[in-house]
């Protein structure tokens, strides 16, 4: 064996011992600077400091510069030692250990040095600790070596090499040097100490809260991702893109909530806690088969592992034995291969490993999914009127992307990482440590370079995803709007914005799969590599019969096994990052808590007539501008109260919050003298019926669609209930009657029918309480007058809400309440309201005084004269507060009268008259 300068250890005097030592540190010391740096880094990464400094070191270019030296003189010496070897004739030049200890020295620096070119605002500590290594490894090991070699004068090598050492030792000195010095005058220029103070936030507490919260929010998360992190980088373009598609948004807002709960969790880890409410869905609890299950699959990746040696070790010895280099049987060998082969194939374990494995996937993805549909279900109405129903959806279906993430992890990472440890121990162990190194350094360069790639490709895969959503958009604009489309005529326009868009994604597709075809290129150029080296290596063992020739055919067949595990590794960080981003979009709102709900154990409301309490409600919907104001208001049991405004001026929202909704912000509302938030929330709902704005119909048909009200109502109960709505008849009139599909939304229904469908889902339900929410809108007068009589069934003794913009459904609530800009500013009958001549008389005289405007010849907005005597394009209202107020005292003096003129119908005008409610309670006006 040769030292460190070439001259053969057995002539020193130095002893065994402290020449086991001085081989162990040649291994040792770059296997240290590679963990620390490891280990330092992802630490750093883990507690969020990569992402503090928010500048950079002054003197980083120059210690960069300083540790590409240090690489160099790792090269040097190794050029030193060949060329010794090459005057001196001398193969190898040093011991096998000394080389391999330059070598992977290099090698570790080099990951070192490609983390520090890499890192946009590095922290520094993990580039330090090697240097700090160094100032006490170096001498050290040269002083060994030295002492190793044999007395006398040093030769021109001996004073290259120990030069070349102390110029390292110098860089490295220089390079601290340069690191305090810098560290020092930033300080004193800038006050602070960033680098290595600068944690963010943890559980809430800044700790560098001066720095922080003084700025903008724009501006922390500038800083804030100031890394070469892929998901800042896109939140911030993001920001400024105008022509963002729905998945660039998703992706922004998931990557903006990611940095959010990083900046209060304060480190991946405490942030990686909080997915820990998955547990239960991902992790069968109380299922013990699939537990075992869990534990058999395991079993069986190590089985794999262990098929992955044996594989290419049998093909060794099926070659050896063919080449007469054994004694064994190669039939039997081949049998035995043939078995290997088969265990490890799509019909062995693999097809157990899938068998044991499905009913546990399915388990968690059904379990995710359920959770997450019914945690939707349950939150409130802020959170459903907030939020895109796509991307509600869209995370729930993102629950794959949670098992994902930990398959990723167990099921193929740490195999795929115990593959390529076992690999380059068997290699070493088989073909010595040359084979090990050129394994792990052919790794290491495979990764380094296909995560480079990767990143390099990530702006064309987004203008790849953007193009893709265009041509979509384009595509279902035109079909959805084809009815614009055809009526402006506009079909070749949209052919042509269609062809345009989907050439832009096809040149935008080709160039993404260049990239990935380039790449690939790459990568199996690094691996070309790796194998020549390796299979020189073995060539030269083979032909000084070190090994025998098997062993060859068993190292190709091993590299050839070892490429997609690289690949899998390359990939590993962004494809968990994607599924991060998904699973942050569920965990937003698995995390959000329903704002309306039961107190635990709250008592059922106890229903008796259905007295309604307003006590000076406020209501706002942003907790900023208030929408109700100090709303007073009681309706006795079985009144029919009419809320009247304009619009927005917050009637529908007082239904709202009858049926809790939401939650009214001050005040309260009491049925029957219970506070509604203190009653259980189901027990309240279940008394009200509901006939709303725009209801919506399930795409099903119209029957199922009635009994959604009382699932278990015959269809009996559902006819009874159509035709006191009045439209059983016409639902007989469609082709397929009761069962004839509504489509999406009720779409194929008109708007009368729509009202009146649900106005029979609500008669349906038998409530104890009935809300009106411009439940007759949609229909023309006749339908209306039929309709009214439908809800005059429905609310028959029950304590009714209407909204209505239509007085004429109103006036003969038994309490018309007037709310402008949310607040209450008027109340009464119909006539107490026209005789105060207020609010309410104004809107009434509007509305039936509605009269053609004077028709005198006039232009229309075109420019175009309209002929006096014609009819004009418009009816307007014409009233002017002097007419109005003639009108209206007339009014008051025969308020019969108007009733009249408003409904068209001496029945409703009588009921007017009526001062008694429907069921028998005198109004209380
Ligand atoms: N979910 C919501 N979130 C925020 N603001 C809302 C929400 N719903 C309604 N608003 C706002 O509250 C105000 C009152 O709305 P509301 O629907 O109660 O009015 P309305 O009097 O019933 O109007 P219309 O007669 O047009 O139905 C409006 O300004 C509206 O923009």
């Amino acid at each position: 064996m040769a030292d460190h300068y070439g001259t053969h250890m057995a002539e020193t005097a130095v002893g065994m011992p402290s020449r086991q030592v001085l081989a162990s540190l040649h291994y040792a010391y770059p296997t240290a600077i590679f963990l620390y740096y490891m280990v330092a880094s992802t630490i750093a990464v883990c507690t969020l400091q990569t992402r503090s400094s928010e500048h950079n070191h002054p003197r980083r270019r120059a210690i960069t510069r300083l540790l590409m030296l240090v690489i160099i003189t790792y090269f040097a010496q190794l050029l030193g030692l060949a060329a010794l070897g090459f005057v001196q004739h001398l193969f190898p030049p040093a011991d096998q250990d000394t080389i391999i200890g330059l070598l992977s020295c290099a090698l570790a620096y080099g990951v070192v040095f490609a983390g520090l070119s890499d890192a946009a605002n590095p922290v520094w500590y993990p580039y330090l600790g090697p240097f700090g290594m160094a100032l006490v490894l170096e001498p050290t090991i040269e002083v060994m070596s030295l002492k190793a070699r044999p007395t006398g004068p040093l030769n021109y090598a001996e004073v290259f090499d120990i030069s070349t050492v102390a110029v390292r030792y110098l860089t490295v000195v220089l390079a601290l040097a340069l690191y305090f010095e810098g560290n020092r005058t930033s300080g004193l220029e800038t006050g602070t100490d960033s680098e290595r103070q600068g944690l963010l936030k943890t559980n809430g507490h800044a700790a560098n809260a001066a720095n922080t919260e003084d700025q903008p929010e724009e501006s922390q998360q500038g800083g804030y991702g100031a890394t070469s992190d892929a998901s800042t980088d896109d939140s911030q373009s993001s920001d400024t893109d105008s022509d963002e598609n729905p998945y660039q948004r998703r992706e922004r807002k998931a990557s903006e909530q990611m940095e959010k709960r990083l900046k209060e969790k304060g480190n991946w880890v405490t942030y990686a806690k909080s997915f820990v409410v998955f547990f239960p869905y991902v992790w069968p609890v109380n299922r013990r088969p699939l537990q075992i299950r869990v534990v058999l699959v395991g079993i069986c990746l190590l089985a794999m592992n262990f098929l992955n040696v044996l594989i290419p070790r049998q093909l060794g010895i099926i070659t050896d034995s063919l080449s007469g280099n054994n004694d064994k049987n190669p039939w039997t060998e081949v049998l035995i291969f043939a078995g290997y082969k088969l265990v490890a194939s799509e019909a062995g374990l693999s097809l157990l490993r899938q068998w044991l494995w499905i009913p546990v996937e399915y388990y968690s993805f059904g379990a995710i999914s359920t959770a997450a549909y019914s945690h939707v279900l349950n939150l409130s109405s802020d959170f459903h009127d907030s939020k895109s129903s796509s991307d509600i959806m869209m995370a729930i279906q993102c629950g794959q992307s949670i098992s994902n993430i930990l398959e990723s992890i167990c099921f193929r990472a740490v195999p795929m990482l115990i593959d390529m440890v076992v690999a380059s121990v068997y290699l070493s162990a088989i073909f010595g440590p040359y084979e090990g190194f050129i394994t792990v350094a052919t790794a290491a360069v495979f990764m380094y370079i296909a995560t480079r790639m990767i990143a390099a490709l990530k702006d064309a895969r987004r203008n790849e995803v953007g193009a893709w959503y265009k041509e979509h958009y384009v595509r279902q604009a035109g079909i959805q709007g084809w009815s614009t489309v055809a009526s402006f005529n506009q079909i070749g326009h949209e052919e042509d914005r269609y062809s345009a868009a989907v050439e832009d994604r096809v040149e935008k597709t080709q160039k993404v799969y260049f990239g990935y075809v380039l790449a690939y290129a790459f990568q199996f150029l690094v691996v070309l590599s790796g194998l020549l080296a390796g299979a020189f290596l073995a060539v030269y063992q083979i032909t000084h019969k070190q090994v025998s020739p098997g062993t060859f055919i068993m190292l190709l067949t091993y590299w050839a096994q070892m490429v997609s595990p690289l690949t899998f590794f390359a990939g590993l960080g962004k494809s968990i990052s994607r599924d991060l981003l998904q699973a942050e979009q569920l965990l937003e709102i698995m995390q959000t808590k329903p704002t309306v709900f039961s107190n635990e154990g709250a008592p059922d409301l106890q229903f008796s007539g259905g007295k309604v309490r307003f006590d000076n409600v406020w209501f706002s919907y942003d907790k900023k501008k208030d929408i109700l104001k100090n709303i007073n208001f009681t309706a006795t049991p079985g009144m029919t109260v009419a809320f009247v405004g304009a619009t927005g001026a917050g009637k529908s929202t007082i239904l709202k919050l009858l049926d809790r909704f939401y939650d009214v912000t001050k005040g309260s509302i009491e049925i029957d003298g219970q506070d509604i938030r203190e009653v259980d929330l189901s027990s309240l709902r279940a008394q009200i019926g509901v006939v709303p704005q725009a209801p919506i119909l399930f795409d099903d048909t119209i029957i199922n669609n009635v009994r959604y009200a009382k699932l278990t109502a015959t269809d009996e109960e559902v006819y009874e209930a159509c035709k006191a709505a009045s439209i059983h008849e016409q639902i007989l009139t469609f082709t397929d009657g009761y069962n004839t599909k509504v489509g999406e939304r009720g779409i194929k229904l008109s708007g009368g029918e729509l009202q009146r469908v649900a106005i029979a889902r609500a008669i349906l339900k038998r409530p104890s309480m009935v809300l009106l929410d411009e439940a007759t809108s949609a229909v023309d007068t006749e339908t209306e007058q039929r309709i009214q009589e439908a809800l005059r069934k429905l609310c028959e003794g029950r304590t009714t809400f209407i909204v209505a913009h239509r007085l004429s459904t109103i006036m003969n609530a038994d309490r018309i309440i007037v709310i402008t800009g949310g607040e209450l500013v008027e109340q009464g009958s119909h006539e107490d309201l026209i005789r105060a001549n207020g609010k309410y008389a104004e809107l009434w005289s509007k509305q039936v005084f509605v009269k053609p405007k004077d028709t005198k010849d006039e232009e229309d907005p075109d420019g175009k004269t309209v002929a006096k005597g014609r009819k004009p394009p418009n009816i307007v209202n014409d009233l002017s507060p002097e007419a109005t107020s003639s009108e209206i005292a007339k009014v008051k003096s025969t308020p019969t009268s108007a009733g009249q003129a408003a409904s068209g119908s001496d029945d409703t005008a009588a009921k007017s008259d009526d001062k008694q409610d429907r069921s028998g309670h005198k109004k209380e006006v």
